[in-house]
């Protein structure tokens, strides 16, 4: 097949809109422009501490996947780095929650969170194929990775109480994970079937669009 070396870039030229959308959603721009209600964002805090903990079985499934499929062991030596960072983001996540007055063990997740959590343990099957699994990982961690460091660029008016948030997933060392995911999932994309290539796009676009659920249920639209 034609192009298969980039897939992720051809996927992002295809679906620019919602890729867009997902990395440069209001909550974000309004975190960026110092105008962001703090209610939500103790709304996002509160939500995104359920996903993080939901994103360990995952990301625990990925790696049995890169131990099983992959033909390169430093792929695990990268899914299990991200392990680690989930460790350190619960820690957090439960101190940042104390100084904002969140009470995490009594959060309801929302529906939006719900369904993602949902689709995380839909993507942990074993059905799913190792370069399907890692693509939907690059794609939730550079959705964060994007939206957190426009909070940071020049320009940005980012109030001083959210830099270390912003700078959580908007550092340079979260980019270069980031890059490494996407490498890693091109190069199995590139070696996959059309049929492996269309389950990969499928849940790319799926991830996109419950990343722009969640930002929405963290503005208080949903
Ligand atoms: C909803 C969501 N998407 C992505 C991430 C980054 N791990 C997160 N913490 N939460």
């Amino acid at each position: 097949m034609e192009g298969k070396s980039e897939m992720i870039a051809t996927w992002l030229k295809k679906h620019r809109l919602i890729y867009t959308g997902a990395t440069r959603h209001p909550f974000i721009l309004n975190i960026r422009d110092g105008s962001i209600d703090l209610s939500s964002f103790k709304r996002w805090l509160a939500q995104d501490y359920i996903f993080v903990r939901a994103s360990v079985p995952f990301v625990a499934s990925i790696l049995l996947k890169a131990w099983k499929e992959s033909d390169d062991s430093s792929d695990m030596d990268l899914i299990l780095s991200g392990m680690a960072a989930l460790n350190d983001e619960i820690a957090w996540f439960k101190s940042e929650a104390s100084k904002w007055g969140v009470a995490l063990h009594s959060v309801v997740p929302h529906k939006a969170n719900l369904d993602y959590c949902r689709f995380l343990e839909s993507v942990m099957s074993p059905d799913i194929e190792y370069a399907v699994a890692i693509t939907a990982f690059w794609a939730i961690e550079a959705v964060y990775q994007e939206s957190f460091a426009h909070c940071l660029e020049d320009g940005s008016r980012t109030p001083e109480e959210l830099k270390e948030t912003c700078q959580r997933w908007g550092n340079t060392g979260f980019g270069q994970f980031c890059r490494s995911l996407r490498n890693i999932a091109n190069r199995h994309l590139e070696k996959a079937s059309d049929d492996v290539l269309s389950k990969a796009e499928v849940i790319l676009i799926r991830v996109l669009e419950h990343e722009v659920e969640f930002w929405n249920m963290c503005s208080g639209e949903i």
